[in-house]
Order: structure tokens, then C-alpha cells, then sequence
């Protein structure tokens, strides 16, 4: 929980959440609230422009800026699209494919790090009461960096070093949440990588087999179509947990002021700045006097 000093006391100002507590990311097709657990896994979403991708997304950021235990590093190729949550985020990447590598090296090195020490202590993963923060990369739009912009041999370092965030990050408390309007390509995700993201959103795709490559091949064909969605359906896609069958949901619009309320309270709570002891203001006063 979060805490601003007064005067040598601490009073608390956070609101209770952890990344280890489910997220709230919608409701289903029978009005079932949706959640889910993000610590340790990975959430990859896809879906044409407009499908409800960022919708997702927000309800993802918004819970992680409210947690205590969670520190945001957002890759966002259109600045704009993760651009509100900025001054809650460790680190904000734009449209920077260098940058990009950069920090998911960096990441890459926490990683390590934590494993190194889980395994000095003979374990598997880290747990709440470590107290280690949960770190949340966030990527949208995928294909900027793995595909669009820079030299082909930097997009594939990219790719590489997301694949290894999502492959080894879960157990150490790295989570990756991924967004995609491409779901077209194999170079932007290829089987291999969408396998290992634990759940899977599909919002409404152009094609029943851009459907599957979100999802998972088959699913379609078992009527779980994305691409069936109607256009005017905003926010209503596939959600599919690892092992289980996609679940139809609509995702809960937040307005940008909304969104805005929410990030500046959840700035506030992580203030690391004190207000100062009063002696201290009035000793700067009287100095200035002097002069
Ligand atoms: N749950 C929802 N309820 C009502 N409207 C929604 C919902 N989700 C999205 N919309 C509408 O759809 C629009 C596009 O949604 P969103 O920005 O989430 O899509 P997107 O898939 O991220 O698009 P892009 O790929 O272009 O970034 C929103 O501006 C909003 O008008």
C-alpha cells in the first residue's frame, strides 16, 4: 500500500490491489464478471482496428498502476495509445525500436537476476510475500517493433528478446501484456511465440483463420470465430485461458478523463517524494532572508 510521511508518520493512501489478486476484464456472454490471474502469465491480444484491443489493455494498466507491488514499462509505437499512463510507468518507450531493445535487454537482465536468486534459495518462483514488485512490460502495437519499423536483423532481436520475457518472465513476477492489429502474419506471431502467452484475447478479425492464429488453430472451426463478431460489437471478443475454452466477453469501456482519474490517483499514491519537515522549510526561509 502506498504511504505519504507527515510530519515522520506514515499514512496510508493506496488502495489495497496486487498483481497477485485477479483482474477484473469484463463480462460474459451470460453477464458473468470475467477475471483473470495475470502473475505468472502472459496475455496476448489481437484483433482488427477498433476491435477493443486498448479497452483491454486499459483495464490491465489501470489495475497494475493501482497495485503497490507492480511497476509498468510500456512500449507504445503510437505514443498515444499507452501515452496516459506515462507518469506511472518505469519506463515508457515510443517509437524507438532502439529504445525498445534496450529495455527489454535490461529487462532481460532483471530476469536473471531474480532467477539467480530463486535459485540460491532452492525455488521455482517468486511469491507475494517476497515483496519483489511485479514487473508488467506492455506492448502495443506488437508489429511496430517486430515488423514495421528498423532493420530486419534489429525486428528479429526484438522478437527474441519478447520471446524470452514471455517464455522465462512468469515464474519471476515479468509479466507480458502484447496487443497486435496484424494477426495476419506468421512473422508477427508465430506459433511458437502465441503458444507460451497463457491467455489469449481475439477481437474481431477480418478472417476466421486470423481468428485462429490469435486463439489457437481449430478453434473456428468449433465456432469459437472471431471474425464472426459484428463491427458495431466494440469491445466483445475471445477470451482463451491455457487449457480451456475461449469465453465470449465485452471488455469494460473506460472514457480517456476516466483513464485520466484514475492514473493521476494512482501517480499520487506512488509518490516517493515526502512532504518536508517544517523546520526544514523554515531554515531555506531564513537563509534566503540572510541573503
Ligand atoms: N467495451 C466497449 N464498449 C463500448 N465501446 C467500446 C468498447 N471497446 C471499444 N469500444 C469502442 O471502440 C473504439 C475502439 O476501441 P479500441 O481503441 O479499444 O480498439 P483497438 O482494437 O485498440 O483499436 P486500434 O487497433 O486502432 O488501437 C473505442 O474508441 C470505443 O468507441
Amino acid at each position: 500500500m502506498g504511504a505519504v510521511t507527515v510530519a515522520g508518520r506514515s499514512v496510508p493512501v493506496g488502495c489495497g490491489l496486487s498483481m497477485f489478486d485477479p483482474i477484473y476484464l469484463g463480462r460474459d456472454e451470460y453477464g458473468r464478471p470475467v477475471y483473470v490471474r495475470l502473475i505468472y502469465k502472459n496475455l496476448l491480444s489481437g484483433g482488427e482496428p477498433g476491435s477493443g484491443k486498448s479497452t483491454l489493455i486499459n483495464a490491465i494498466c489501470c489495475h497494475a498502476a493501482l497495485c503497490a507491488d507492480a511497476r509498468l514499462v510500456l512500449f507504445d509505437g503510437k505514443w498515444v495509445e499507452l501515452g496516459q499512463y506515462e507518469d506511472v510507468a518505469d519506463k515508457f518507450v515510443g517509437p524507438d525500436l532502439a529504445d525498445a531493445i534496450v529495455t527489454l535487454k535490461r529487462l532481460q537482465r532483471v530476469l536473471d537476476n531474480r532467477y539467480a536468486w530463486l535459485r540460491a534459495q532452492g525455488r521455482r518462483k517468486i511469491v507475494a510475500s517476497d515483496h519483489l514488485s511485479v514487473i508488467v512490460a506492455v506492448v502495443d502495437e506488437l508489429a511496430y517493433f517486430s515488423a514495421t519499423v528498423g532493420a530486419k536483423q534489429d525486428q528479429e532481436e526484438f522478437s527474441t528478446l519478447l520471446r524470452d520475457l514471455v517464455a522465462r518472465g512468469r515464474a519471476c513476477g515479468v509479466i507480458v501484456v502484447a496487443a497486435t492489429q496484424r494477426p495476419s502474419g506468421v512473422d508477427i506471431i508465430p506459433a511458437s511465440l502465441r503458444d507460451i502467452f497463457g491467455y489469449r484475447h481475439a477481437g474481431r478479425c477480418t478472417t476466421a483463420d486470423s481468428s485462429d492464429l490469435v486463439l489457437g488453430r481449430g478453434w473456428a472451426s468449433q465456432g469459437f470465430d472471431a471474425s464472426a463478431i459484428a463491427p458495431e460489437q466494440s469491445g466483445v471478443g475471445y477470451l482463451l485461458a491455457e487449457g480451456g475454452v475461449p469465453v465470449l466477453m465485452k471488455t469494460p469501456w473506460m472514457s480517456d478523463g476516466q483513464i485520466e482519474a484514475v492514473v493521476d490517483y494512482a501517480a499520487w499514491t506512488r509518490r516517493t517524494d515526502t512532504i518536508p519537515d517544517p523546520a526544514q522549510i523554515a531554515e531555506v526561509v531564513s537563509i534566503k532572508e540572510a541573503a
